[in-house]
């Protein structure tokens, strides 16, 4: 029997090095009903996204929501398409190469080597798994699970850790693992709403209010503890502070409701109409929780809220993208990464390699 265990990572002679796996939720391979079958299949069989028991949940999900939601949802995400695939992938990718780029340079500025940097998606691919699997085979001994979700929620964050676990389980040699839960109040992550913002008011004026819309969940998490809800109004109070928009200004809502449960509430698009009805003629819509533009943003907000708030009486709707690769973005993400490795040894060396030379230099006659 070989004494040294088969698993690939941790060679001798290789460095040990940080890996950061930037995560997001996932996104469909393509805007047709089979693709978003096999997406939706994934996501809304996870306990953590719909919190039903299986028992009732499961016959639903097959019998109804599968038959007929997938060909629907194509039909928006073929709205959206380009030419470089899904709006939510492109920009996790770019998120992830510009985010390795802003680490190496910061660490070679201190004389260690630049982090393992990956993407990967919670439903869909590139898998965590893999993700994990690759940087490990790489040399990565030393894990920071970053989200690209700012606010924390069990339905998506935790969701996503469920995954790292789960492979964790499954390894012999766990590298070790740190995981940042949000950064929802990170003065990098408000500047560079702020700037978005600023830069929008430049070109385009001031609408009469700022709405901030975040992705909704079920009000009954809220009661169950999760802090979502609070993380998201304290993002929201933090951007209207830094833009000195009094309270009156600013509206806080919540979009994309699922199914027939009460969700966080005000709802963005009835409270858009309600707006408009109340005479209120122009809005910028900004989505803070949301840091790449997708479905959710492109389609849901720019497309039909719009439409929504114009057939109401509206005549100025003005969306503001997503920070998606915007410098102050991206830099805010390598800070708090920077951040979560304190008191990991930027540079290591190898354990192997500390041997032999503490030997030469015990041969060699060295004392000390
Ligand atoms: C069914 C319950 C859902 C919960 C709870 C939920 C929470 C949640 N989602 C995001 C971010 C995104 N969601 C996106 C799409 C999307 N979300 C749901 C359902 C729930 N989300 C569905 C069914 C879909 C798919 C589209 C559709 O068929 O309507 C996306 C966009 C993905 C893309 O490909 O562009 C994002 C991003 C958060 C942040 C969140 C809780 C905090
Ligand atoms: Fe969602
Ligand atoms: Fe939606």
């Amino acid at each position: 029997m070989p004494h040294h265990a088969p698993e690939p990572a941790f060679v001798h002679g290789q460095h040990a090095r940080i890996g950061v796996l930037l995560f997001n939720l996932g996104t469909p391979d393509a805007p047709t009903a089979p693709a978003l079958r096999r997406y939706l299949a994934e996501f809304l069989s996870d306990p953590r996204v719909v919190e039903i028991p299986r028992a009732l949940w499961l016959p639903l999900l097959y019998g109804i929501i599968l038959v007929v939601r997938p060909a629907k949802s194509a039909a928006k995400y073929a709205s959206i398409w380009t030419a470089e695939g899904s709006p939510l992938a492109v920009w996790t990718r770019k998120q992830a190469t510009l985010l390795r780029g802003y680490l190496g340079e910061r660490l070679q500025r201190d004389g260690a080597a630049p982090p393992l940097v990956r993407h990967a998606m919670r439903y869909g691919k590139p898998a965590i798994a893999s993700a994990l699997d690759e940087l490990k085979a790489e040399g990565a001994t030393r894990i920071l699970l970053l989200p690209l979700y700012p606010q924390y929620s069990a339905t998506t964050t935790a969701s996503a850790f469920d995954k790292v676990y789960e492979w964790a389980s499954r390894q012999r040699r766990v590298p070790e693992l740190r995981f940042v839960n949000s950064y929802h109040d990170d003065p990098g992550y408000i500047e560079a709403l702020a700037l978005s913002v600023l830069q929008h008011w430049q070109t385009n004026g001031r609408a009469e209010r700022l709405v901030m819309s975040f992705h909704g969940v079920p009000e009954r998490t809220l009661q169950l503890g999760d802090p979502y809800h609070c993380e998201c109004l304290k993002t929201a109070r933090l951007l209207a502070e830094r833009l000195t928009l009094p309270p009156e200004r600013v509206k806080v809502t919540f979009q994309s409701r699922f199914g027939k449960a009460r969700w966080l509430e005000p709802y963005t698009e009835p409270t858009l109409v309600e707006l408009a009805r109340s005479g209120v003629k122009s809005v910028d819509l900004i989505c803070p929780g949301f840091t790449g533009d997708c479905l959710e943003t492109l389609e849901e907000i720019d497309q039909e809220a719009r439409a929504a708030f114009l057939q109401a009486g509206g005549a100025s709707f003005n969306y503001i993208p997503c920070l998606n690769d915007r410098h102050e973005f991206i830099a805010a993400l390598a800070g708090v990464a920077i951040r979560h490795m304190g008191g990991w040894p930027l540079q290591e060396t190898p354990t192997a390699e500390r041997e032999s030379s503490a030997a030469r230099a015990r041969a060699a006659g060295a004392t000390r």
